[in-house]
């Protein structure tokens, strides 16, 4: 595989900025005037009780749910304007069964009218970043569960989208290949510095693969706590039993407590 087409994966990190943002269902306001500001290739983590509105917020933030009011831009530009990546929770619903791995990989490529060189170039070197073992010509019934979702990772990642949304990528994955896929994750995204935001139910997840934690309340939903995750990276298994992790583990501990309390 030539270098240069490791190299090519060069995503633009963009800068969120959400202004006065509000939804309601049914008349229950979930979000009513919420702020926030994403720095450009930062990894948000996005942590809080059930129902508080997670999923509602990053599905508003890529495009997939309209927002009542307020403002979500990147570098300026509305969602429509830029490329974003999305990893479903439920990688069984997210791939297309009667395609192939590889042209699971290769479809949105397509749908962008991009070269067949450069398709196979882009698939390829995601293929090399992901240390990809198994047979991308197998169809994703014929692939374990973390095989699936490390496709849906990649058909998120082969647009060079400028912004990632991850909603509980791992949460229907076996410990270990949780492990080994965060792992991978990680240094993708830090290598490739693409702006994220990530919604796990997971606390020490969300920690792992964050630069920062927004800790948030029951609905109306605000701001608990923001929290700097000043480790470093990579963080490898091993990180979870460091004194500082332990540390921010008991900070966020004590905010979601003192959240699903009120
Ligand atoms: N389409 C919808 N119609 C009505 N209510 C909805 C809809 N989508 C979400 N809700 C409600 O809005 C609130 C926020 O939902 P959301 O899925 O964003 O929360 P979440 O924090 O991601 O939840 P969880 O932790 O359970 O995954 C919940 O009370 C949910 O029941």
């Amino acid at each position: 595989m030539p270098r240069h087409a490791a190299a090519s994966m060069t995503p633009r990190e963009t800068a969120i900025a959400i202004r006065g943002l509000r939804k309601a269902f049914g008349g229950q306001p979930v979000y009513s005037g919420f702020d926030l500001d994403v720095k450009r290739g930062d990894i948000l983590g996005i942590f809080g009780p059930n129902g508080c509105g997670k999923s509602t917020l990053i599905n508003m933030a890529a495009g997939l749910l309209p927002k009542d009011g307020g403002e979500i831009l990147y570098d300026g530009r509305e969602v429509s304007e830029i490329r974003v990546g999305y990893v479903f929770q439920n990688y069984r619903e997210a791939l297309f069964p009667w395609r192939r791995a590889a042209d699971n990989i290769r479809y949105p490529l397509r749908r962008m009218g991009l070269p067949k060189a450069q398709v196979e170039a882009r698939l390829t070197a995601l293929a090399e970043r992901f240390r990809v073992r198994f047979d991308l010509n197998r169809y994703p019934y014929e692939l374990s569960g973390g095989q699936q979702q490390l496709v849906s990772i990649m058909r998120a990642l082969a647009v060079e989208p400028e912004v990632l949304f991850l909603d509980e990528p791992f949460s229907a994955l076996d410990f270990e290949t949780t492990l080994a896929l965060r792992d991978l994750l990680q240094r993708v995204l830090k290598d490739l510095g693409i702006t994220t935001l990530l919604v796990s139910h997971d606390l020490e997840e969300s920690i792992v693969l964050s630069d920062r934690l927004l800790m948030l309340t029951r609905r109306p939903t605000t701001v608990a706590d923001d929290v700097p995750i000043v480790l470093p990276w990579p963080r490898a298994a091993a990180a979870l039993a460091s004194p500082d992790f332990m540390a921010l583990k008991a900070r966020c501990l004590d905010v979601f407590q003192r959240a699903v309390a009120a």
